[in-house]
């Protein structure tokens, strides 16, 4: 059987509200998901022995803990035709950036197997084990940009209109768990109907917080701002600022200080992880 290489694109919360701490220390909350056409990739090559491998491009990521290999082994139990893996993370995002590159490798290894391993599972139920590896893996195996709310789980789809982003990285790594259970968080945010969410006066309820303990965000959200208005995606650390073409993203992209690395990307409404693994099942690889 030949290898299947497929995309984890990245993902962008446009807003993000924390409506409530529950009862299982998670938060509630209202966030628009953005998906771009910008991220890692991994290959899938069926091996003979039986025995599930991972190498990464970053060393330092390989290992049981990481999801990918949880997601492989949770998917396991299902598989009505198992075979042995090498999968291969060709590392781009950088982690702890709220960019979501460690759930979009989850999502893509839970798409890509449930067809090799022919589990035949349906999205939901892929969703719904991805849930239990992280908040943030449903929607990438959904794979549509969607207004979300629960703990990110509840998904509605939406179209949202076509941007490009200018996504900047200021490098300090941010632990979504040290955020969401610091003393200082703010989560009493109102609801508000999905209408709504996409006007004036959504916020991200972690910037305030984040920016005040890592000032390189703030330096960087500052910066981004002499040409819109900016903001920070997720826990953070990463910033973006959206505008409506290529040529004007990459000219602002370039002027950007050189102690800042990121990234260009368009916005997109379907993944491409998504859309490859069609393609690929069309073509039978
Ligand atoms: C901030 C977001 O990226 C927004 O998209 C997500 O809500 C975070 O999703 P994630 O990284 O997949 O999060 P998980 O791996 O499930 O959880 C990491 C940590 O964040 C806390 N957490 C996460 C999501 C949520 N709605 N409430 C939480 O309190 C959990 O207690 C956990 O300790
Ligand atoms: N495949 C992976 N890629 C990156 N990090 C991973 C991966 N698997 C596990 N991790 C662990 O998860 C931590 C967070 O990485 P990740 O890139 O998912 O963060 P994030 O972009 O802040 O995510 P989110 O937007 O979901 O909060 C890393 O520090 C790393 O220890």
């Amino acid at each position: 059987m030949q290898s299947l290489t497929l995309p984890a694109p990245a993902k962008l919360n446009l807003f993000l509200h924390i409506n409530r701490r529950r009862e299982d220390g998670y938060h509630d909350l209202q966030t628009v998901f953005q998906l771009l056409d910008f991220g890692d990739e991994l290959t899938f090559t069926p091996n003979t022995d039986n025995t599930i491998r991972f190498t990464c491009s970053n060393k330092s990521l390989e290992g049981d803990d990481n999801l990918v290999m949880k997601a492989a082994y949770s998917l396991q139990p299902f598989a009505r035709q198992f075979w042995g893996i090498d999968i291969y993370l060709n590392k781009i995002l950088p982690a702890g950036g709220g960019i979501g590159g460690g759930s979009s490798d989850a999502a893509t290894t839970l798409l890509a197997l449930n067809y090799l391993w022919r589990c035949d599972l349906t999205a939901d139920q892929l969703a719904d084990i991805g849930r239990e590896l992280g908040a943030d893996i449903p929607v990438f195996v959904r794979g549509q940009s969607s207004f979300a709310e629960g703990v990110g789980e509840r998904l509605q789809p939406f179209d949202l209109p076509k941007k490009w982003f200018i996504v900047l990285d200021p490098g300090c790594h941010v632990s979504t768990a040290k955020i969401f259970s610091h003393k200082r968080l703010t989560r009493d945010t109102p609801i508000i109907k999905v209408a709504t969410s996409f006007g004036q006066g959504t916020k991200n309820d972690c910037q305030p917080l984040v920016e005040e303990l890592y000032s390189q965000v703030k330096e960087a959200r500052l910066w981004l701002d002499q040409f819109g208005q900016a903001r920070m995606t997720g826990t953070g650390c990463c910033v973006f600022l959206s505008v409506d073409d290529e040529d004007t993203a990459q000219t602002i992209f370039k002027q950007r200080p050189k102690h800042i690395s990121g990234f260009v990307a368009k916005g997109v409404n379907t993944s491409p992880a998504v859309e490859q693994l069609s393609l690929s099942i069309a073509t039978g690889v």
